[in-house]
């Protein structure tokens, strides 16, 4: 019998389905692994933005990640959406405690529509507590601007700026070029090592969900056993697929396609 990966996300749900745990539930099944989750807020958004969140307090986060890891332990963890402090400060308290391995964090800070999903002072805590057990961080561009503390625009200031942040954040790093101008080049700086992961960009507004989708697709590449580039390059191209597959659902910018290669 062949044995099922097992993947835990680590994040908001969306209940429009389109980011948050469920982008990231759907994306570990469609590699055909086995997804868990800790759901650290509930958000009521739908295609057009976010307009309330309820976190789920740092104590029944904690309650959660006991029940998955003492029982069903995951081969990756992605982390998305945490709400404040105290829940950044449980997930690294129970990763360390619990030993995790193949760590994918992304970053998320304010959605694409522009509103805050961490409290604003809750960066520090995640700077120097959480991301540094990742094995990539993934901050697109608006968040890595925040890590390095200046304006990113060229893909020679990607460059600079992972460096910055590298210096606070000893982990790979994976600089999402999703909002650039012209075209959607990621870059991965991998302890001083450069890779550009290149992409053309896609004419198609509904990119919701298109980070959580990444970072899920690399935690569940790294969960079978594959290396960090492979993982990233496999999870590229699962996203270039999801992105042209063209699912046009809501008012605003709509969701990813899953199902594309199922
Ligand atoms: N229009 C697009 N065409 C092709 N790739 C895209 C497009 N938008 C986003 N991507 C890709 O989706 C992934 C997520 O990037 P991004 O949208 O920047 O993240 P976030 O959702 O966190 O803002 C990256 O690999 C990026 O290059
Ligand atoms: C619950 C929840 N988590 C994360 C996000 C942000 O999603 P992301 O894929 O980073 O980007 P956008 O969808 O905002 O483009 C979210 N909206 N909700």
């Amino acid at each position: 019998m062949n044995e099922m990966k097992k993947v835990l996300t680590i994040a908001g749900s969306d209940c429009s389905g389109g980011a948050g745990i469920q982008a990231d539930i759907k994306t570990i099944t469609a590699h055909k692994m086995y997804a868990m989750s800790a759901i650290t807020a509930l958000t009521a958004q739908n295609t057009t933005g976010v307009c309330g969140i309820l976190d789920a307090g740092a104590d029944f986060v904690g309650r959660q990640l006991d029940c998955i890891f003492q029982d069903i332990y995951p081969d990756a963890v992605k982390i998305g959406m945490v709400a404040n402090k105290e829940i950044i400060e449980m997930i690294a308290h129970k990763l360390v405690e619990y030993k995790a391995k193949n760590i994918v964090a992304d970053p998320v800070m304010v959605s694409t529509a522009g509103s805050r999903l961490m409290e604003e002072d809750a960066a520090n805590t995640l700077i120097e507590k959480l991301l540094p057990l990742a094995t990539v961080i993934t901050p697109n561009l608006a968040e890595a601007e925040v890590l390095c503390g200046f304006a990113i625009k060229t893909k020679e200031d990607c460059i600079k700026a992972a460096q910055t942040i590298s210096q606070k954040i000893p982990t790979a790093i994976l600089i999402k070029g999703g909002h650039l101008e012209d075209t959607a080049d990621d870059l991965l700086w991998d302890h001083g090592e450069i890779h550009w992961f290149e992409g053309k960009r896609i004419d198609n507004p509904n990119t919701h969900g298109t980070g959580c989708t990444l970072s899920s697709a690399i935690a569940s590449n790294l969960a079978a056993g594959h290396d960090l580039v492979t993982s990233i390059k496999n999870a590229k191209d699962y996203i270039t697929g999801a992105l042209k597959a063209n699912l046009d659902l809501g008012k605003g910018s709509g969701p990813l396609n899953h199902m594309y290669n199922l």
